[in-house]
């Protein structure tokens, strides 16, 4: 069941009017459980983007938000974590935009700037706590390219994503950010790195959904931890770092 956790208040995005509906088994975020993808709606981007205007609106100054993506980095191999630096909204590339159609000003500007998209303080704070947890070994920091999906890459995309800069490849994260970051909250994203982006024609590897499932479950207690111990951080320095 998707549910939208607010303290200890459990709403069913069902009962939510208006609320966009999850269709992607295996989705479970912070606060949010169940996730939107650009896929489900067919649309812009405005609807899977909405709850992050909702938090706006209950006062929340700082997302947090977690994915799984395959790596068309070499260097990254499968269970890394990646702290965001930036990303490469590659459907924006086509109009695709969350922040298309009317801009409403009381979230912010008609062109906000995305330059400073991922916040650099907790950026430098993850990669401290994970120092902290013994977790260096398996920490990357890298750019994260979101594709439309629902389909894998092929292995020529692959290429392609890893010459333009990409270092993760996946179908979410970039559209939230924008719209959080729109609206002014600070933002902090992680990857995971479920699977390896298939680059060479003689591999036999394919990417799939159970993979990526899987290689979730295998990282889920030190990916929790981690982030427990920033939001407590964080919560002591009053959200200030
Ligand atoms: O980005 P999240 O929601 O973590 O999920 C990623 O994993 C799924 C594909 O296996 C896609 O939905 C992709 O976006
Ligand atoms: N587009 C895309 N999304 C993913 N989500 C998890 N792995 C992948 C991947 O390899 N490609």
């Amino acid at each position: 069941m998707d549910v939208f956790l607010l303290n200890d208040v459990c709403l069913k995005y069902a009962d939510i009017p208006n609320f966009p509906r999850s269709t992607v088994h295996g989705h479970p975020c912070v606060c949010m459980q169940g996730r939107f993808h650009l896929v489900t709606t067919c649309a812009c981007g405005f609807q899977i983007t909405l709850p992050m205007r909702v938090f706006k609106l209950l006062g929340v100054e700082t997302v947090f938000l977690t994915n799984a993506a395959g790596g068309p980095q070499p260097g990254l191999q499968v269970g890394d974590v990646m702290v965001i630096k930036d990303h490469i909204n590659m459907p924006g590339f086509a109009g695709n935009n969350p922040l298309a159609g009317p801009n409403d000003e009381r979230f912010g500007v008609r062109f906000p700037c995305m330059s400073d998209a991922y916040d650099r303080e907790l950026r430098q704070l993850a990669l401290d706590v994970a120092a902290e947890l013994g977790y260096c070994e398996f920490m990357q920091e890298g750019v994260y390219c979101v594709l439309g999906g629902p389909s894998f890459e092929t292995i020529a995309e692959c290429r392609m994503l890893h010459s333009l800069g990409a270092d993760a490849v996946g179908m979410s994260t970039a559209h939230e950010v924008i719209v959080a970051r729109h609206a002014g909250m600070r933002c902090f994203a992680l990857s995971l790195i479920s699977n390896r982006a298939v680059m060479d024609y003689d591999s036999q590897e394919k990417a799939n959904h159970e993979e990526v499932l899987e290689t979730g479950r295998q990282r889920a207690e030190q990916l929790e931890k981690l982030v427990s111990t920033m939001v407590a951080r964080l919560e002591r320095n009053n959200n200030s770092f």
